[in-house]
C-alpha cells in the first residue's frame, strides 16, 4: 500500500492507496517540529480505528515546507521501513517536466495538482488551489506546468483583517446575502467572498485572452465549493486531486526504475 503525503503550508493530509483506491483521508496541522514518533502514534491510532492494517510499502511525500520533510523520512525509514519519494527532489521524475524561468523552484504541491489535473481533464487546464495561498496553475496542451498566479488565500486575508485592524473581529467567511454589508460581520464576509469571486473571474479571464485558446478550470482545497455557488467559476471540483497527483507521480516512477 501507498502512503501518500502532502504537506501544506496549514495542513498535511496523510492518505493511503491500496492498488485501487484511497482507504481514507487523514489530516494534521502542519508543524515542522512535530517528530517521526509523534506522526506515527497519531497515524496508527487512526488506522486502527477504521481497522486498516498498517502495510505501507511505499510512500510519497509533497512538502511546501521544506523543513517537514526530514521528520517525514525518519517516518517512513523507521516505521514503515521505505525510503520515500519526494515531489521535487531530483530522483523524483515527473511526467512532463516544468516550463518555468531557470532556478525557479515551482511549489511541488503545484507540479502534483498539475499531474493530476492533467490525467483526469487533458490539455488546457487552469488549475484553482484554495489552501494557504490562493494558486493558479497553467497546464499546457502536452501536461506541462508552464506557469501561473499566486494570490493570498482566503483564511489567510481574513487573518491579516483581523490582525492589522483594531476594530475588525476575526470571521468565518460564508456567502453573504446581500452585497452591502449592514454590520461589520457582514462587511466583511462581503469583501471576502466577493473579492476572491472577482478575483478568480479575473484572473481567469486573463489567462484564457494570454493563452488564446479555450481552458477548463478544476478546482480543489478546502474552499472550493463555496465559491462555486451558483457562479459557473468551475468545470470541476476535485477534492482529491493533489492524492490523486501523488499517485500518478508515484507509478510513473516505479515504471520507469523498472522499465
Ligand atoms: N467555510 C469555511 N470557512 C473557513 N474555512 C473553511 C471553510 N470550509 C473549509 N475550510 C477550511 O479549508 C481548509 C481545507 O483547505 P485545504 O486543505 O485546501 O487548504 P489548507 O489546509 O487550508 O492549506 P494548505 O494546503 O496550504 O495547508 C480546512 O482547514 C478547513 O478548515
Ligand atoms: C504557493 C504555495 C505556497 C501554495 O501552496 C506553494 O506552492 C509554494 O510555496 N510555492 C513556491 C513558489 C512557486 O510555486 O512558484
Ligand atoms: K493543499
Amino acid at each position: 500500500m501507498l502512503l501518500c503525503i502532502d504537506t501544506g503550508n496549514t495542513n498535511t493530509v496523510f492518505s493511503v492507496w491500496d492498488g485501487s483506491r484511497f482507504l481514507a483521508m487523514w489530516r494534521i496541522s502542519t508543524d515542522h517540529r512535530r517528530t517521526a514518533d509523534e506522526y506515527f502514534v497519531w497515524l496508527s491510532t487512526l488506522m486502527s480505528v477504521q481497522k486498516f492494517e498498517l502495510a505501507i510499502t511505499d510512500c510519497i511525500i509533497s512538502a511546501t515546507a521544506p523543513r517537514v520533510v526530514f521528520n517525514l523520512r525518519v517516518l517512513c525509514n523507521r516505521y514503515f521501513d521505505t525510503r520515500p519519494l519526494v515531489v521535487g527532489k531530483p530522483d523524483c521524475l515527473l511526467p512532463v517536466p516544468p516550463r518555468v524561468d531557470q532556478g525557479t523552484v515551482v511549489g511541488p504541491d503545484r507540479l502534483v495538482n498539475t499531474v493530476g489535473a492533467f490525467d483526469r481533464h487533458g490539455p488546457d487546464l487552469i488549475v484553482v488551489d484554495f489552501g494557504t495561498a490562493t494558486t493558479f496553475d497553467v497546464v499546457d496542451t502536452d501536461g506541462a506546468y508552464v506557469g501561473g498566479v499566486i494570490s493570498p488565500g482566503v483564511n489567510l486575508s481574513l487573518e491579516a483583517l483581523h490582525m492589522g485592524a483594531a476594530s475588525l473581529p476575526h470571521v468565518d467567511v460564508t456567502k453573504p446575502a446581500t452585497v452591502i454589508g449592514t454590520n461589520t460581520v457582514a462587511c466583511i464576509q462581503s469583501g471576502i467572498f466577493w473579492g476572491y469571486i472577482g478575483l478568480v473571474q479575473g484572473i481567469v479571464d486573463k489567462i484564457r485572452q494570454e493563452r488564446a485558446r479555450p481552458m477548463k478550470v478544476i478546482a480543489t482545497g478546502g474552499l472550493a465549493p463555496l465559491f462555486d455557488q451558483g457562479f459557473d467559476l468551475f468545470d470541476a471540483i476535485e477534492d482529491d486531486l493533489t492524492m490523486h497527483g501523488l499517485r500518478l507521480i508515484h507509478d510513473y516512477n516505479k515504471e520507469m526504475a523498472h522499465g
